[in-house]
C-alpha cells in the first residue's frame, strides 16, 4: 500500500480551512437520496475534522454535468441528507470558487461545516486545469482526500489541489485501501468477476486487463448489450454503445488469450417503456424485439451467473445486472447477490462488492451486510484490482 499521512498526522488543525474532497454522487430517486452509504463512510472523517475544531470544506461532485451548472445536478439536492447523516449544520454554497464561496468561508466559526457546489460545474474541474485548481486552493490551508471511490479521476479537487498544500488521506480512503488489500491482495482461485450497470465507456477499457487477472467475467446490465451488439445480436432499443463494438471484440479476444471464461446473457427480460412495472417479456437473446429494450438478464442467465458464483473463491462485482430501481428488473440482481451473500454466509466465498448504485441494490436485496467487503467504489476499485496506480490514491503519498 502506498505510504501517505493521515488524519492522526493532523495535529492543531483549529481553526485551519481543511478542504474535504468526498464522494456524494449518490443514487438519488424523485429528487431525494436513495442510498446514503457514501455519505455515512464519509461522516467518521467530517466529524473527526469538525471536533477538532477544523472549519471543513467540502469538495464533491454529483453526476457528469460537463462543466456547466445543471439544476438537478446541484449538491444543494444532497446537502439535507448530509446534514441528516451527520446529524450537524451543514452550511451550503452555490459556487465552489469565486466571491461566493470565499464569503461562505468567511462566515464559518471553527468546527462548522460547509459544503461547496459542484465542482464539475467548472470545466477545469475534469481537465485539472491549473487556473482552477489554484482558485480552488485559495479556499483552503490542508487536503484532505476521503474519497476513494473517484480517486481513479486525475481532476482538479481529486488530485491537483494535492500539489498546493498538505495532503492526507481520510479515514474512509485509508479504510478502503486496507480492505481491498486484506480481501483480495492475494485472491483465493477461482476469481470470478461481474461487471454490468450503465457505465459502458468509461469501464469498458479496464475489462482488458481485468480479464488477465480473473477466471470468469460475468457481463451483464447495460455492458452486456455493447459486447452482445459486438457480436451481431440486434439488441433493439437497448442502452448499447455501438461505437464500443471493436473494443468489445478485443477484450473478448484478450479473454479467450488469457484463458478468461466469459459469461453473457443468454436471454433477457425486455420492455417498451423505462418505468416500474411496464408490460415485460423474457426472450432469447438473439431474439430481442427492434422495438424493445434489455431491462434485465432473464432466469437463464441468473441460473449460469448463480452456478459461476457457486464455482468461485473470490466474487468481485460492479454493476447491477439490470435496472434494479425499476420493479420487476431487479430480479436478476437480486437473485445473485442473495446467492453469493448465501456462499459467503456459508464459508463458501470472499465476496467484495462496490459502486454507488451496486450498494444501492445490495442494500434493496437485504444482504449488503451478508458481503465479505462492501466499497463504496465501482469503477475505483475495478481499476485498483487491474493493479493500476490510482491517480487520486498516488499524488498523497508525493504530497509535500
Ligand atoms: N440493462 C440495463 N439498461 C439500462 N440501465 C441499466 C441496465 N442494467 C443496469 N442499468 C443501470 O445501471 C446503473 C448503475 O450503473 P453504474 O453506475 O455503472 O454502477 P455503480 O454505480 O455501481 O458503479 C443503474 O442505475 C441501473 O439502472
Ligand atoms: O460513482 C462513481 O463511480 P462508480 O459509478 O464507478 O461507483 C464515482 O463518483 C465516480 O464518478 P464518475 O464515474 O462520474 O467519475
Amino acid at each position: 500500500m502506498p505510504a501517505f499521512k493521515t488524519l492522526d498526522d493532523l495535529t492543531d488543525i483549529a481553526g485551519k480551512r481543511v478542504l474535504v474532497r468526498v464522494d456524494l454522487n449518490v443514487p438519488v430517486t424523485d429528487g431525494k437520496v436513495s442510498d446514503t452509504t457514501r455519505i455515512e463512510r464519509v461522516a467518521p472523517t467530517i466529524k473527526e475534522l469538525s471536533k477538532k475544531g477544523a472549519k471543513v470544506i467540502l469538495l464533491a461532485h454529483f453526476g457528469r454535468p460537463k462543466g456547466e451548472p445543471v439544476a438537478d445536478q446541484s449538491l444543494s439536492l444532497i446537502a439535507p441528507a448530509v446534514e441528516e447523516v451527520l446529524d450537524q449544520k451543514v452550511a451550503f454554497a452555490a459556487d465552489c470558487i469565486g466571491p461566493v464561496a470565499a464569503d461562505a468561508i468567511a462566515k464559518m466559526e471553527n468546527g462548522d461545516i460547509l459544503l461547496l457546489e459542484n465542482t464539475r460545474f467548472h470545466k477545469g474541474e475534469e481537465k485539472n486545469t491549473p487556473e482552477f485548481t489554484a482558485e480552488l486552493a485559495k479556499n483552503g490551508d490542508i487536503f484532505v482526500n476521503d474519497a476513494f471511490s473517484a480517486a481513479h479521476r486525475a481532476h482538479a479537487s481529486t488530485e491537483g489541489l494535492a500539489h498546493h498544500m498538505p495532503a492526507f488521506a481520510g479515514r474512509t480512503m485509508q479504510a478502503e485501501l486496507e480492505a481491498l488489500e486484506k480481501g483480495l491482495g492475494n485472491p483465493a482461485r477461482p476469481v470470478v468477476a461481474i461487471v454490468g450497470g450503465a457505465k459502458v465507456s468509461t469501464k469498458i477499457d479496464l475489462l482488458s486487463n481485468l480479464v488477465k487477472k480473473v477466471d470468469a467475467l460475468v457481463i451483464g446490465g447495460g455492458m452486456a448489450n455493447t459486447f452482445l451488439a459486438a457480436q451481431g445480436i440486434d439488441v433493439g432499443k437497448s442502452l448499447c454503445e455501438h461505437d464500443l463494438a471493436e473494443t468489445a471484440r478485443e477484450i473478448l479476444a484478450t479473454a479467450k488469450e488469457a484463458g478468461c471464461a466469459i459469461v453473457l446473457p443468454e436471454d433477457g427480460v425486455v420492455a417498451r417503456e423505462f418505468k416500474a412495472g411496464a408490460a415485460n417479456e423474457t426472450v432469447d437473446i438473439k431474439a430481442i424485439p427492434s422495438d424493445a429494450m434489455v431491462l434485465d438478464v432473464g432466469p437463464k442467465s441468473v441460473e449460469a451467473i448463480n452456478a459461476w458464483i457457486s464455482k468461485a473463491s473470490t466474487l468481485v462485482w460492479n454493476g447491477p445486472l439490470g435496472a434494479f430501481e425499476i420493479s420487476p428488473f431487479d430480479a436478476a440482481t437480486v437473485s445473485a447477490a442473495k446467492h453469493a451473500a448465501e456462499e459467503t454466509r456459508a464459508g463458501k466465498l470472499v465476496s467484495v462488492a462496490g459502486g454507488g448504485d451496486t450498494v444501492s441494490a445490495l442494500n434493496h436485496a437485504g444482504v449488503a451486510d451478508d458481503f465479505s467487503y462492501v466499497s463504496t467504489a465501482g469503477g475505483a476499485f475495478l481499476e485498483w484490482m487491474e493493479g493500476k496506480e490510482l491517480p487520486g490514491v498516488a499524488v498523497l503519498s508525493v504530497s509535500k
